[in-house]
């Protein structure tokens, strides 16, 4: 693996946006400084006075393999993530088969390990399978989820029984569990209710906010009671983040430890209720579009540290699916790509700081995640070298065809980004030039501590 040295780049680094040169050896960031003078690399980055920041880490993503690899493969989505300056993927387990046993997790994992170009992990699915998670556990799952309290793609939910049995299980297994929180009997109340409704946007009055908001709440008061390592996929209700703000608030004011994170995605971020009309059946995902006021509490929950992470819940299916009636068409949307680019245009429009901006896209999800102990998540000495170097001067508009999920479209379609010049994974270059330059498979498994305590209590 060549040695690398990164000259002329800026970096945020103790506190302070910082000119400095980084030298990375054997996929290890190992100096961070100024002048070194004679560079015995073999390889030498002129960033040109552009960013280093660290890469993204995207903890919730549906790459499809193995089952549905005409939405999205290992290859193509690791790819996608590479391109939008992305070096670790945990994948969810609504595939075919779901990730529910050891045959299916095995099957997964080979698929990934031949073709990813990202590392990668894989989490646990729940559903009737409560006496198979200590396998999974065991096999080197990194969480358990998304658990589906209502229906989304796949059609892996729970009902109230089985969730809180699944928890219970979770907790004994000092595991972490993930949950996509919406109210399936309102859903399903309002879905009568709403029978001979047209309108546009009727996918978001269907999964209204207090479909979301009671679903938090429910899994809120279990995990307080079982005492279960938590963590709330893709909020984006005003409600929620008001329940999630007040709960950190009174753990801090007992001097406990929060038992929960919670991500946001760009998609609930980024667009609203207004873009029904131009995305029509292209714009249903679950939870769906909302309102401004929403927004507006799901900028300030990222900036004041409520919302610890933004993941993208990337969600391929092909245009032919996406174009059908609203009813009809699957739920989700893909992001992996534009995830990174589109939060480098919101701090050059001073939505967040940089420095927030990082935290939320690299060590907030690796801490989360217990991905910090495998070398993840901070441009620092020590850490992995996976990296991406931006010039925030490169706003340009996203377009579908520059992109690399098979997928092939994107709701973001005309919107600003910062695109990356390079990402590097473990130190090697996986995007430069706008072009990848990886092999499939060269992307590493990151082993979930059940796995690893195991192998510790072998030695
Ligand atoms: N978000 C979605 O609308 N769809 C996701 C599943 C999910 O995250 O609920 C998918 O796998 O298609
Ligand atoms: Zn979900
Ligand atoms: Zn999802």
């Amino acid at each position: 693996m060549p040695d690398i040295h990164i000259k002329n780049t800026r970096i945020y680094y103790n506190n302070s946006l910082q000119t400095a040169e980084i030298i990375i050896e054997n996929g290890k960031i190992t100096k961070i400084g100024k002048d070194f003078r004679i560079s015995s690399s073999d390889m030498v980055i002129d960033a040109g006075g552009a960013l280093t920041l660290p890469a993204g880490i995207d903890v919730h993503v549906h790459f499809r393999e193995p089952g549905m690899a005409l939405k999205e493969n290992w290859y193509t989505g690791s790819c996608s993530a590479a391109a939008g300056g992305i070096a670790t993927v945990i994948d969810q387990p609504n595939t075919i088969p779901p990730t529910t046993d050891r045959r299916s997790f095995e099957q997964k994992l080979e698929l990934a390990q031949k073709k990813s170009i990202v590392d990668f992990g894989i989490n646990g699915g729940v559903t009737g399978n409560i006496e198979r998670l200590k396998e999974l556990w065991k096999l080197g799952v990194t969480a358990f989820g998304e658990i589906f309290m209502a229906e989304s793609t796949g059609g892996l939910n729970i009902d109230e029984e089985d969730f809180e049995e699944a928890l219970a299980e979770i907790k004994r297994l000092g595991a972490l569990a993930t949950i996509h929180a919406e109210d399936e009997k309102m859903r399903l109340e309002l879905e009568q209710l709403l029978k001979g409704e047209v309108s546009c946007d009727y996918h978001s009055k269907v999964r209204p906010n207090a479909c979301e908001a009671s679903a938090v709440q429910s899994a809120l008061e279990l995990i307080s009671r079982l005492e279960v390592k938590a963590h709330f996929c893709h909020l984006s209700t005003l409600e929620a983040v008001g329940m999630i703000r007040k709960e950190k608030y009174l753990a801090k004011r007992e001097n406990k430890a929060t038992l929960f994170t919670c991500e946001v995605t760009p998609h609930h971020l980024f667009l609203s209720t207004r873009d029904w009309e131009r995305l029509r059946s292209f714009g249903k995902m679950n939870p769906p579009l909302r309102g401004s006021h929403s927004i507006k509490a799901l900028v300030n929950g990222l900036n004041d540290g409520t919302i610890d992470m933004v993941a993208s819940d990337h969600a391929p299916h092909l245009e032919s699916e996406k174009d059908v009636d609203i009813r009809a068409a699957p739920s989700g949307v893909p992001g992996v790509e534009t995830l990174m680019p589109l939060m480098l245009a919101a701090v050059r429009k001073n939505i967040l700081p940089l420095a927030q901006m990082i935290m939320v896209t690299s060590w907030n999800p690796a801490k989360a995640f217990g991905l910090d102990c495998l070398g993840k998540g901070r441009l620092e000495v020590g850490f992995d070298a996976d990296l991406m170097i931006v010039d925030p001067r490169n706003l340009r508009p996203i377009q579908a065809d520059m992109l690399h999920s098979k997928a092939g479209w994107t709701p973001f379609e005309g919107m600003d980004a910062v695109f990356p010049e390079y990402t590097l994974s473990r130190g090697e270059v996986i995007w430069m030039e706008e072009s990848i330059n990886a092999k499939p498979g060269r992307g590493k498994f990151l082993e979930g501590s059940g796995k690893r305590l195991e192998e510790d209590e072998e030695d």
